[in-house]
């Protein structure tokens, strides 16, 4: 039985645009993704993302809703990641672990090349803002 990792992602709105962030490192370095990151044990989903987001971006995060839980089967594990809306809570941020980061209009979802698990992501945030 291939390992479940347990991540969050924050799908971040600012303006009416989503914010991608390009991986810098590791297996997936290039792709792109919503930044985020594993769920430690005993922590509840939601502080893990604020966590997260505070190590990745420096940035403080107010969750607004779930969006969609993604359940994806890579080669090497089992991906299952709880995905939500979110606003900053103030202008702030940095990259401190990315290598780029895209602020996307709904048209441009599809112009950044998304780590796999990422498309059902990207489907179920097109649904919503429809
Ligand atoms: N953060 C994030 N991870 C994603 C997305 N899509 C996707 O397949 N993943 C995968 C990539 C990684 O294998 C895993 C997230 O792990 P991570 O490496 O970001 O987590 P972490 O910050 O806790 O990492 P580390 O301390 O182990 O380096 O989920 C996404 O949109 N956001």
């Amino acid at each position: 039985m291939k390992k479940v990792v347990d991540v969050v992602a924050a799908i971040i709105v600012r303006d009416g645009k989503v914010l991608a962030t390009e991986r810098g490192y590791g297996e997936f370095k290039g792709g792109w993704e919503f930044p985020g990151g594993k769920i430690e044990q005993g922590e509840c989903p939601e502080a893990a993302l604020i966590r997260e987001i505070k190590e990745e971006l420096d940035a403080d995060i107010s969750i607004d809703s779930h969006l969609v839980d993604v359940e994806y089967d890579y080669e090497t594990f089992h991906l299952s990641m709880r995905c939500y809306i979110c606003h900053l809570a103030n202008d702030h941020l940095q990259l401190l672990e990315h290598e780029a980061a895209k602020w996307l209009a709904s048209d441009e979802l599809e112009t950044v090349d998304w780590l796999p698990a990422d498309i059902s992501v990207v489907d179920a945030l097109k649904a919503r803002i429809q």
